[in-house]
């Protein structure tokens, strides 16, 4: 009897420790991903029908082969790429839904954001966590490893504001076509419509493109405005968030303020509610809403927390919100109702009225 106890406390101890491995090397997964999309592994199987051996592969993407089967031969345990036969007495590598996300480019590609978050920049935070929580200073994570906040840093540095707008773009294009696929009401009469912090226009030029009768302004900082492509029915606009946004009749605001704490968030809405008019306007808000209630989380919902951490790590005093975090924040800044619409994007739209 007590040895079947020790042994049932053996099993239970190799799933903690099991947890604990996995802990310890969640960072491998996002650096092995990084090569992947480094190498071209998933571009590279795309343009093929038939399953690519090994050297087929080593000596089209010119890498070793032996370390090359060991890369992919962590990706395939964790499920990113498939080994099949090929038919012919052979293996060879294929692609799955999840490495196809892993191609440079093209639709639905995730590759920016993974470029983004394991870069040298992002990662040197993650070490001044605790630090941040310790600190009696409002400074932040990225302010303690880089000097300046990331608004600040990217100033000064060309490449890193093109990892961030090019990850933006990347979380942008498939957010916004699970919007206008399943939302289109929501843009219905409105003719013109600024995007606060929009970044490089991605998200307006795809708005634009599907509700032709929108105007749109693309309104950033100068030095993301001055390398955006052009969009047909698009206009640029720089200036900056706290001091007044360009009038339109309606607001539209993704990824912006969950950077920001609740005051800076008063600050911007408030020129949101001064830049629209009072009876029509609205302010369209794409963000996480995350559930009040600990340990519901799981899968996909799991994601709000995930990007909460990464607002730990890479911004001042941003954060995910809850309903009720929102709710606060939308009557502080003068909003007289506003209401959360569920969508088959990962984060819900918020719409509020003056
Ligand atoms: C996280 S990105 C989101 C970009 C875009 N909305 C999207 O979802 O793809 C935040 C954007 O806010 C812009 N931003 C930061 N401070 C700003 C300010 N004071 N005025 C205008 N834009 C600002 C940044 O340059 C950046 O493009
Ligand atoms: C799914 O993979 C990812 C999701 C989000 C991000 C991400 C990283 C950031 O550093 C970041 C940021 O700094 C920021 O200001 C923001 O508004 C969003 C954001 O998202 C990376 C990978």
């Amino acid at each position: 009897m007590a040895k079947e106890t020790n042994e049932l406390i053996q099993e239970g101890e190799e799933e903690v420790q099991a947890d604990i491995w996995r802990c310890i090397s969640g960072f491998t997964e996002m650096a092995v991903a990084k090569c992947a999309i480094e190498l071209g592994i998933s571009d590279f199987l795309e343009t093929h029908q038939e399953p690519v051996p090994l050297c087929q592969l080593s000596s089209a993407l010119g890498c070793s082969a032996s370390s090359l089967h060991r890369i992919l031969r962590f990706l395939i345990n964790r499920g990113i790429f498939k080994f099949v036969s090929t038919g012919n007495g052979e293996m060879g590598y294929v692609q799955t839904p999840v490495s196809r996300l892993l191609k440079r480019d093209g639709e639905n590609s995730m590759a920016a954001l993974v470029l983004l978050e394991s870069s040298p920049v992002m990662l040197a935070p993650w070490h001044y966590l605790s630090n941040r929580i310790l600190s009696k200073e409002n400074s932040g994570a990225f302010s303690a490893a880089h000097g300046k906040d990331v608004w600040e840093y990217v100033k000064t540095n060309p490449e890193h504001s093109k990892l961030i707008n090019d990850a933006m773009a990347c979380h942008a294009q498939v957010t916004m076509r699970a919007i206008i696929d399943n939302c289109a009401e929501i843009f219905k009469g409105i003719e013109s419509l600024v995007d606060v912090g929009g970044g490089n226009g991605t998200t307006l030029g795809m708005l634009v493109k599907a509700f032709p009768w929108i105007n749109g302004i693309n309104f950033d900082l100068p030095h993301v405005v001055s390398v955006a492509p052009p969009y047909h029915g698009v206009v640029h606009v720089e200036g900056d968030m706290f001091h007044s946004v360009p009038k339109a009749q309606a607001v539209f605001l993704m990824w912006v303020l969950h950077d920001w704490s609740d005051e800076k968030c008063i600050q911007i809405l408030k020129k949101c509610i001064e830049a629209i008019p009072k009876d029509t306007g609205k302010v369209i808000i794409v963000e996480a809403v995350l559930d009040e209630k600990l340990g519901k989380e799981k899968g996909l919902e799991d994601v709000g927390l995930m990007l909460d951490m990464m607002m730990l790590a890479h911004t001042t005093n941003g954060k995910e919100r809850t309903a009720k975090e929102w709710a606060h924040i939308l009557s502080a800044a003068g909003f007289s109702r506003h209401s959360i619409l569920q969508t088959s994007a990962i984060e819900p739209v918020i719409l509020a009225y003056p």
